[in-house]
């Protein structure tokens, strides 16, 4: 049987995944509350469907496995260029050769090849330190990541489009430009944080800010804000490169539908709440030192508008 059947029958196996996360994430509600594997655990206090949406337990671990490391990593992480693997495929089978379904291929597999290298870092974010395992984030990670981040290949199987060489090259290049920059920006944090300051920051010395926070049970713990290189250009920077990457894997399909666009869209509102969201983390667990970071660093929408302004000054 070829792989591709996979994609012949994606409406049936996304129904059966949806019927078992439902009932999965249904089944951790009732166990972070009567059998919780770690102390973060128990009702919300906003009732059953909150409960249920936002999750009864931080840490939740079935037959030994942390389940969050595997709806998010292990499966929908892996899902994902399994996914593209097959579309691709299958346009191959259907028409040869299609350079806008190379270019999407290529460049939804350096990223997660990129998220892959920098997964210990992911170990640190809202999704694991802060998101409780609900429906919110493992209904998301084993239907909603596997419907929505392969959307541009699956539709490109369909809808052949021919790029030419010129377009393949330069969106191949400025999107790999963009997974590169996104790559950086997350790294840089990474070994500033683990060289404690004491290394070079796009060749200088780098603007640190030693954040003072307190951890439960009140002991005092320290922590490195960068406010230079990409973490000075504006507060969550990487967040641009991002979204770029994605709108380049994208326009690939052309401009005659919005359906391919879904991701692209989906992704702008996800991380204009999410930035919201981690800024609030950081002001609550940093306090002055947080107010101090922003003094120097402006928000990535203030940082978006004032190189615009410049443009538009310079034209
Ligand atoms: N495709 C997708 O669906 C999505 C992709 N992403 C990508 O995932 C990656 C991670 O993003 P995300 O999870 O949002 O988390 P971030 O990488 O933005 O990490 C946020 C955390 O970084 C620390 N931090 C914030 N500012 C600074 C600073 N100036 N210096 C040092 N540390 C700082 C804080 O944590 P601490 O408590 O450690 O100080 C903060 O909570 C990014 O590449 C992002 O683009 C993100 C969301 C969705
Ligand atoms: C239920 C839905 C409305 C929302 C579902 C949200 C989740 C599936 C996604 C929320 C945050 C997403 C991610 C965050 C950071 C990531 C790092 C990046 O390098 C790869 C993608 C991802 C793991 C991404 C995956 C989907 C979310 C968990």
């Amino acid at each position: 049987m070829s792989p591709t059947v996979v994609y012949d029958r994606f409406g049936e196996l996304l129904a059966f995944m949806n019927v078992f996360a439902l009932l999965f994430v249904f089944f951790l509600c009732l166990k972070g509350i009567y059998f919780p594997s770690s102390t973060d655990s128990g009702k919300t206090g906003g009732g059953f469907i909150f409960d249920y949406y936002w999750g009864t337990e931080l840490y939740p671990r079935v037959l030994g496995f942390d389940v969050k490391v595997f709806t998010n990593c292990r499966f929908g992480m892996t899902i994902w260029p399994l996914l593209v693997c097959i579309y691709a495929l299958k346009s191959y089978e259907l028409h040869g050769f299609v350079d806008s379904m190379f270019v999407t291929t290529v460049l939804q597999l350096a990223y997660i090849t990129k998220f892959f290298s920098w997964e210990a870092g992911y170990m640190q974010t809202i999704d694991i330190i802060v998101d409780r395992a609900g429906y919110y984030i493992c209904w998301g990670c084993l239907c909603w990541l596997p419907a929505l981040y392969p959307i541009v290949s699956q539709y490109l199987v369909s809808h052949p489009v021919r790029l030419g060489m010129s377009l393949t090259s330069i969106i191949l290049a400025v999107g790999l430009a963009s997974i590169l920059a996104n790559y950086l920006a997350d790294l840089q944090r990474q070994q500033v944080r683990s060289a404690d300051g004491q290394c070079l920051v796009w060749g200088r010395k780098p603007d640190i800010i030693r954040a003072k926070y307190k951890i439960e049970g009140g002991s005092e713990k320290e922590s490195i804000l960068l406010a230079s290189g990409w973490w000075g250009l504006s507060r969550h920077f990487h967040y641009v490169p991002e979204i770029l990457l994605s709108f380049f894997w994208t326009v690939t399909t052309g401009f005659e539908n919005l359906l391919p666009y879904t991701y692209v869209l989906v992704l702008v509102i996800l991380l204009v709440h999410r930035s919201f969201r981690d800024e609030n983390k950081c002001s609550r667990k940093y306090g002055r030192y947080w107010q101090d970071y922003c003094d120097r660093v402006p928000p990535y929408l203030t940082a978006v508008r004032a190189f615009t302004a410049v443009h538009v000054a310079q034209t």
